[in-house]
């Protein structure tokens, strides 16, 4: 299939989009990647505006089905860091789709969109704890984010007073580490896995073409953390296809003068015992994302930054994100709600009140 048979598959601007129970007009696309195309839509009766990510029938990989898995699982867990679905669909011959909350801007667009490229300590910090969040929450429901980088990573809406919030999105490259149900181990790591990822972000080991577990999404959000606090990465100019030369200068920036030229302008000691720690783990270690914060919060500390000190994007208000107490509390009321009982069948019923392929449709998932 060409490119352009590939295009018309897709929703125009403009066209009505059908579900069960609403009707959806395409107002902008938003972005297009192998798999299809995210829109910004408009629900016909009532003028409320969501995203819509469409898959198209051809596609090599599936995705969808894998976004709303973990969408489904963070909904459980209410973790306030991931888009809510509310609808779900498909056009015959065509492409199913997904109606999700709308986001603002993603971490890459609001760095660069900055006189320096980099972001203020404080933003840095404030943002890098709480896309750690994320990352733990996402964990918590089973799931490897293996492609974690600052295009992944959004703000909420300013009309919703959101923006102090961060979304993660995109999961078409998630992997189950936990088994099923029965077999709520870790899976076997397979002898060799082949990459997946951005090279730019990669861990070492999702670069050795080693399976990755928990530590190599936090590697990922280390290099992402370094870059907005630092502008830059060491290894910028190189290719996504340069793997070979990334990794040499990712093993070369754990000590000496690479560690400081790649540490420039950043908390050094915090930033140097988050690494160390990280390359301390293994594929089986369940990392202590209580020691990353403590890094974190300590790095505020030394640097005299107030809990409260707005972010760069949204400079006239006081900091009130989701903080690490909410998510305790919100982790003791969870707790108490038993698996499989009224959480889920909420969160089921959520999903499954309209018609959709992708979800009855029996398919392995990478
Ligand atoms: N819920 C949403 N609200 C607003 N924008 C979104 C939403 N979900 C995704 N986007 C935007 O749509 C674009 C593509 O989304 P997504 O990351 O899901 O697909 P992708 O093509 O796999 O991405 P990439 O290949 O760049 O990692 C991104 O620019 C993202 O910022």
């Amino acid at each position: 299939m060409t490119e352009e048979e590939h295009n018309d598959k897709l929703p125009q601007v403009g066209e009505i989009i059908a579900s069960r129970r609403q009707h959806y007009e395409a107002m902008k696309l938003l972005g297009k990647g192998g798999f299809g195309a995210v829109f910004h839509v408009r629900r016909v009766a009532d003028d409320a505006q969501f995203a819509m990510k469409c898959e198209t029938y051809d596609v090599k990989k599936q995705v969808l089905t894998m976004d709303c898995k973990v969408l489904r699982g963070a909904y459980m867990i209410r973790s306030p860091h991931f888009c809510t679905v509310l609808d779900r669909g498909k056009v015959h011959e065509r492409f199913r789709f997904l109606i999700m909350k709308l986001v603002g801007k993603n971490l890459w667009e609001l760095r660069i969109a900055t006189p320096t490229m980099r972001f203020s300590l404080n933003t840095s910090l404030k943002a890098a704890e709480q896309s750690l969040m994320s990352i733990e929450d996402l964990h918590k429901v089973g799931y490897l984010h293996r492609d974690i980088k600052p295009g992944n990573f959004a703000i909420g809406m300013e009309c919703n007073q959101e923006q102090q919030i961060i979304y993660m999105l995109d999961f078409g490259l998630c992997r189950k580490f936990l088994g099923d149900q029965t077999h709520k181990d870790l899976r076997m790591p397979r002898a060799s896995a082949p990459f997946r990822g951005t090279t730019r972000y990669a861990s070492l080991a999702a670069l050795r073409q080693i399976e990755q577990s928990r530590k190599d999404d936090i590697e990922a959000w280390l290099y992402m953390v370094v870059e907005w606090t630092a502008g830059q990465l060491p290894w910028r100019k190189l290719k996504g296809s340069d793997k070979e030369d990334v990794l040499k200068w990712k093993e070369d920036v754990r000590s000496g003068e690479a560690l400081d030229d790649f540490l420039t302008d950043c908390p050094k000691r915090q930033f140097t015992a988050i690494m160390q720690y990280l390359d301390s783990l293994v594929y089986q270690s369940i990392p202590d994302y209580d020691y990353v914060y403590y890094c974190i919060q300590h790095a505020c500390r030394v640097n005299g930054i107030d809990p409260t000190e707005p972010l760069d994007w949204d400079p006239t208000r006081l900091y009130h994100g989701p903080c690490r107490a909410d998510r305790d509390k919100r982790g003791e009321e969870t707790s108490k709600i038993p698996a499989d009982s009224a959480a889920a069948g909420a969160a089921t019923k959520s999903f499954t009140t309209d018609n959709d392929a992708a979800g009855s449709k029996k398919k392995k998932v990478a």
